[in-house]
């Protein structure tokens, strides 16, 4: 938001809903810039996007009934909701997490095959699972919905509105999942897992004709979904990771990539003896990223998971490709893959980076406890480098969350802070939530009337630090995506303080 902003004048709009939101506004618009916003007050279109913001807006400094009246006055409509927290230093808004890296097939394997590392794991534990959603009789299909169901609710309760998913080859339960995620209300870029070539497993692998066929499908599928004018699911090209991929698979989806205009995800450097493995398999290529080069793979709506063990040369490839990288630092312990130099990625390469679940090498589905770990997996890798520099600050973390995020799903101009013309993807934070677990004291409470304005910022930016290390779910009490509330967890609380009223002025 501007620093000066003043009343900015909406578009015209015809429809008969708006809501406007008032309350302390948080998000991180650029890498290393964190804005709280007191006393803002936000409108919101019934179509979901942000088309009016005043920033500290006081209404016994202006003239509070004007400023409703103008909004009645110019869209002739007198509905509307007006949604106020602002007299409650707990509750703040943030922009929804983006989750750029979740296999949604393997949520029920969360917590399973500690330390197994990567190419022993997804033999013994994750392909036997994914096979299950294979062959799409009505069990299989009960089988999928039952699981696609729970990690949808999952992961939006946990107040990630955008995720780029992993499913599995199967065309059929992918469409599925599409079809779960329009129901439930998360926006999603859907990945149909592609691979033809799984030596070590031949019970889970696809033909290359079937490849092509269930790739067809599924993009056909998901454009008869999305509702009129919206793209809230889409489809993602997945070529699993370069061991189970065919060179001639490889270059069909870098060209469907292009025919198509989509999105690319895949995994890249997770893994020491995967590496070795991808140097053995395409001996032509000088290393890893170069593999996916060569196959018109790497461009700016492509996502690499992990890139962990990167050379100086490959990270300038990504660079210079404008690829993203999404950081899974909960999964890169769990099977003891690695620790990236993520504040170098940041800083010293200007590579993208957002942060993904990666459930279920991950065993937690949270964005907010993918950013305590991204912070803390830095503060050891500093430790073990001696370099200070190597450590992720809050605010990096926050940023990789959100807007790194918007980056990485190709949406920077629509989703990840709160800007003029985005969509309202949000979540509402209340520390003082029912059973929270973060404790606050009086005296830590930025209020009202707090004069000096530094000294408010500052207990704000404290309060962050107490949710994210010690906030959970339960401090994510609200949740919109495309401007609908898709989760709300207020309708019992005692302490539920928001008014919603239609007024007629
Ligand atoms: O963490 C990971 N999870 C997977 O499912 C996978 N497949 C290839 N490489 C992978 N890494
Ligand atoms: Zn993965």
């Amino acid at each position: 938001m501007p620093s000066n902003a003043s009343l900015i004048e909406p578009k015209a709009m015809s429809s008969v809903s708006y809501t406007l939101y008032y309350g302390t506004f948080i998000h991180t618009p650029s890498l290393g810039d964190l804005e709280i916003c007191f006393n803002t007050l936000v409108g919101v279109t019934a179509a979901g996007d942000i088309d009016f913001i005043h920033k500290n807006y006081r209404p016994e400094e202006h003239d509070y009934q004007t400023a409703v009246q103008f909004f009645i006055n110019n869209r002739k409509n007198r509905h509307f909701d007006y949604v106020d927290y602002s007299q409650d230093p707990t509750k703040f808004f943030m922009p929804g997490f983006i989750d750029t890296h979740i296999h949604a097939s393997q949520f029920p394997n969360i917590g399973i095959g500690l330390d197994c590392p990567l190419l022993d794991w997804l033999n013994d534990y994750t392909f036997p699972l994914e096979n299950k959603f294979t062959d799409s009789n009505d069990e299989k299909l009960k089988f999928a919905k039952n699981v696609y169901s729970k990690v949808i609710q999952k992961t939006l309760t946990n107040g990630t509105t955008c995720a780029s998913y992993f499913t599995t080859i199967d065309p059929h339960t992918t469409n599925l999942f599409a079809e779960l995620l329009l129901e439930i209300g998360q926006r999603g870029f859907v990945g149909k897992v592609c691979m033809d070539h799984n030596d070590t497993y031949h019970d889970y692998e696809e033909s290359f004709e079937d490849c092509v066929d269930s790739m067809n499908k599924i993009i056909e599928r998901m454009a008869q979904l999305n509702p009129a004018e919206e793209t809230l699911v889409k489809p993602i090209i997945t070529p699993r990771f370069a061991p189970v991929c065919s060179r001639k698979m490889l270059k069909w989806l870098g060209k469907l990539s292009v025919t198509q205009d989509l999105p690319i995800q895949t995994h890249i450097s997770e893994n020491k003896k995967e590496i070795e493995l991808v140097h053995d398999m395409f001996p032509d290529c000088e290393d890893y990223a170069t593999v996916y080069d060569k196959h018109n793979l790497l461009n700016s709506q492509t996502i690499l998971a992990h890139a962990i063990h990167l050379t100086k040369k490959e990270r300038k490839m990504i660079r210079e490709k404008k690829c993203s990288i999404s950081h899974c630092p909960t999964s890169n312990t769990f099977i003891s893959s690695g620790e990236a130099p993520i504040k170098q990625y940041l800083y010293n390469d200007k590579i993208n980076v957002s942060l993904g679940t990666d459930v279920s090498g991950g065993f937690d589905s949270s964005i907010l406890g993918i950013i305590k770990h991204c912070i803390l997996v830095s503060h050891h890798l500093a430790m073990k480098t001696g370099r200070q520099g190597d450590k992720l600050t809050i605010i990096d973390a926050i940023y990789m969350a959100t807007q790194g995020g918007a980056k990485a799903v190709g949406m920077p101009d629509k989703l990840g802070s709160f800007e003029l013309g985005k969509k309202f993807d949000v979540q509402l934070i209340d520390l003082d939530s029912k059973e929270s677990n973060v404790d606050t004291f009086e005296w830590q409470l930025p209020t009202q009337h707090e004069g000096d304005h530094k000294k408010r910022t500052k207990k704000m930016e404290d309060l962050l630090g107490k949710w994210i290390f010690s906030g959970d779910d339960r401090n994510c009490v609200k949740v919109w995506c495309n401007g609908r509330l898709v989760i709300n967890k207020m309708h019992y609380s005692r302490d539920d303080r928001w008014v919603m009223v239609e007024k007629d002025f």
